[in-house]
């Protein structure tokens, strides 16, 4: 499968380094906590205190002062030689000169985590690794930045909603945003303290001049006196060394954070003043950004930097096996020139593959010559009769990345006689440009000479399969062929199938409609709008019902089909049978605690998971009822359960539109359109849409609510659907 260069890029940088940067980032988790462990002492000082304060208090206690350090945790260590003649290096109270403590002793788990992380105990050659690790580090942050830009559809959307679709996607892209730049910092210091213990910086050693000067010319004044010790806070100087001897020609040393000092140890006089030259100021930084040493804040956020590249290492990976698992396409029995039927696949993340690959294997069985390829393949095909086209959209209502060159290929490509083609369009209805991409190729095929439209584009949301299965139908019947799609096995988790026994089957309605009311034999725990998956055999695909919760029971509305395995097994079912079943949690359509009114909008079956959560509705949330049905008959088999929750206030409003009563036929999108200006209110003050039933409903009730939504709010509705305002469950 075609990938862009910049996932590519990615993808191979991360297969380089991922044993490394796991290594480097679990060490460096352990490494971030050392700053925030030595932070616990308290040797802290005040912030105001002068050089001056130091020495004088120093010289008061000790015999001799060596040197006075500040160090990387800002505490004050002192070199000196104490009144009883004996060297000492301690940690102290730079107001007082009291000791304060012993230096601290690296722990045994540091020094083996900081060994591991710098060379991975390979000396020069780990270090070389180590360095260029973190320059994929880098590099990988680039292409993830450009990926995150094409994804979101433009540099500028580069911060606006991610959109759910998985966990692992998400996640990456959400955290990939923010956590970009410290990873980057983090990275380049790396490299930059690479380079450095390689001596790949240039030069940064500072000379200083040294005045001749003789001691007689020179009025001796106390050290605590010198006015550049008055001056220099401590906390600007990172060491102070003393004068070796008394002679003029030894110099107090100061080094500062941005330059060195010598200072006439008799007049107090700077004799000579050196900057750091950028370099070495940057080594300064990268120490300190790399480190965290002495904040506490930055050593958390490098925590979090190392938690989040293992996290990344583990959802990139995941996401890619994800990819390829989807990407397997079938291997052709036929060539191109042989073919009449041609499959064109456009995808970005591999999922439209496995539709494009089902269907192709359906038309084999019927001994159909076929062949599949990606659409950036697009050639001359010499037998052609049919060009099926099943594509995703990307980013902004743009091309998958397989597909991104058709148009052109199209236009420049001559086929030798018309053929006919049918596009099914795959995306979701969370994007504001639902299915372009399908509806951009449709347009360019329609005003091309050489192609005729042989079905409208067919679009299918979230990679619903039950629709997927509508359009193989709607295809089998005008192509006049059986063709029969096998259902991707779904493997039902054996742990969480439950008995059930049967409380309750009502005959079939007039609609062949029949509610069963399922016991579970143990305690189970589901929400109403969770789905009950069941087989009648192994051998069967795996059905799905929206329940409703009622009680401790499960409660379904299911229409007969006449071929229907699973419907007729269940239609025939006595109180008391026993069936095996899951409920698999769905809780994308549960009713949202923090809502306070919602809308529900169901045809047919689609009743069921509302009739439970209308009966549990306590708390009398404001609940409207719109439902779609064929007669008044139909609307029967619900009514006891509806006329209970209006009369106990736990559903405010219901209004039912028949299709069969009246000679117009009035569907449950024509309440939505007389209703327009309720429906924009309560989208307004924050409610929550839930539609539940066919797909064809489905696309017509989004149709009406995109009208009142642009019209009545000039809002689009994918802002609401991005806002889990609108929630879906159809079949
Ligand atoms: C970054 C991104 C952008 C998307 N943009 C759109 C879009 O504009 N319109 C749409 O209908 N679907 C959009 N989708 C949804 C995909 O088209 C949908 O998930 C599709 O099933 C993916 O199929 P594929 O895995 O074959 O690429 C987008 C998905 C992602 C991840």
């Amino acid at each position: 499968m075609t990938i862009s260069i910049w996932r590519f890029s990615h993808l191979i940088l991360a297969l380089v380094s991922s044993v490394f940067i796991i290594l480097a980032s679990v060490t460096g988790m352990i490494l971030a906590f050392e700053p925030i462990s030595n932070q616990m002492q308290s040797y802290g000082f005040n912030e105001d205190t002068t050089v001056a304060a130091t020495v004088k208090s120093l010289s008061k206690r000790y015999d001799e002062i060596i040197t006075v350090e500040i160090d990387e945790n800002d505490f004050v260590i002192a070199s000196v030689i104490t009144n009883e003649g004996k060297s000492d290096t301690f940690y102290i109270n730079p107001e007082t000169g009291e000791k304060l403590g012993s230096l601290i002793e690296k722990a045994p788990i540091f020094s083996f985590a900081i060994n591991l992380h710098r060379s991975l105990f390979l000396k020069s050659t780990g270090r070389f690794i180590v360095g260029l690790v973190s320059f994929f580090l880098i590099l990988m942050a680039f292409s993830g930045m450009i990926l995150i830009a094409k994804r979101q559809g433009g540099i500028r959307r580069y911060f606006s909603k991610v959109i759910n679709e998985n966990f692992e996607q998400y996640y990456h892209v959400v955290l990939g945003r923010w956590i970009l730049i410290p990873i980057v910092i983090v990275a380049f210091t790396g490299v930059y303290l690479s380079l450095e213990k390689f001596s790949l910086l240039p030069e940064t050693k500072i000379s200083h001049e040294y005045p001749e000067l003789s001691t007689l010319e020179l009025d001796k004044i106390p050290i605590s006196d010198f006015e550049v010790f008055k001056s220099l806070k401590l906390t600007d100087v990172k060491r102070l060394e003393f004068p070796f001897s008394e002679d003029v020609e030894d110099y107090f040393f100061i080094k500062l954070k941005d330059k060195e000092l010598l200072v006439n140890q008799y007049s107090g006089v700077i004799v000579s003043e050196q900057k750091y030259p950028l370099v070495q100021l940057v080594s300064q930084w990268s120490l300190f950004l790399h480190t965290g040493q002495g904040t506490i804040l930055w050593s958390i956020v490098l925590f979090l930097v190392c938690v989040t590249l293992l996290f990344f290492i583990y959802s990139g990976f995941a996401m890619t096996l994800k990819r390829r698992k989807n990407t397997n396409i079938p291997k052709n029995k036929f060539t191109q020139d042989t073919s009449e039927i041609i499959i064109l696949v456009g995808s970005e993340t591999g999922s439209t593959f496995r539709f494009a690959s089902l269907f192709y294997e359906a038309l084999i069985t019927q001994g159909k010559s076929v062949f599949i390829s990606e659409m950036n393949s697009y050639t001359n095909y010499q037998q052609a009769k049919q060009i099926l086209i099943f594509t995703s959209t990307y980013g902004e209502g743009d091309a998958p990345i397989n597909a991104n060159r058709f148009k052109h290929l199209v236009t420049t490509i001559p086929q030798n006689k018309t053929i006919d083609y049918a596009i099914v369009g795959y995306g979701s209805l969370l994007y504001p440009d639902y299915c372009k991409f399908a509806e951009t190729v449709d347009d360019v095929l329609k005003s091309h000479q050489g192609f005729q439209q042989s079905s409208e584009v067919f679009k299918i949301n979230n990679q619903s399969f039950e629709t997927f299965q509508i359009w193989v139908n709607q295809w089998s019947t005008i192509n006049n062929v059986q063709l029969q799609v096998k259902q991707p096995s779904v493997k039902l988790n054996s742990k969480n199938t439950r008995e059930f026994k049967v409380v309750k089957r009502t005959d079939l309605n007039c609609d062949q409609t029949f509610i069963l009311q399922l016991k579970p034999n143990k305690k189970e725990t589901f929400h109403s709008g969770d789905l009950l998956a069941f087989r009648p055999d192994d051998n069967q695909a795996v059905r799905y019902y929206s329940v409703a919760k009622i009680g401790d029971d499960v409660l379904l509305s299911i229409k007969k089909h006449e071929k229907g395995l699973c419907s007729s097994y269940l239609s025939t079912l006595k109180v008391n049978d026993l069936v095996s079943a899951t409920v698999k949690p769905n809780s994308v359509f549960h009713v949202p605690k923090s809502s306070k009114a919602v809308v529900m909008i169901a045809n047919g079956t689609g009743i069921a998971p509302f009739l439970g959560m209308i009966g549990s509705n306590l708390l009398q949330k404001e609940i409207h009822l719109f439902l779609g049905l064929r007669t008044k008959t139909s609307f029967e088999l619900y009514s006891t359960l509806i006329e209970n929750a209006l009369n106990q206030s736990q559903l405010k409003t219901c209004q039912v539109a028949y299709s069969q009563e009246q000679k117009e036929k009035i569907y449950v999108q024509d309440l939505i359109a007389q209703q327009a200006d309720f429906i924009a209110t309560h989208l307004k003050n924050e409610g929550v849409i839930m539609i539940c039933g066919s797909i064809v409903m489905q696309n017509q009730v989004l149709k009406q609510l995109r009208d009142i939504t642009s019209s009545k709010l000039n809002v689009l509705l994918s802002e609401f659907e991005a806002n889990s305002q609108i929630k879906m469950d159809c079949y």
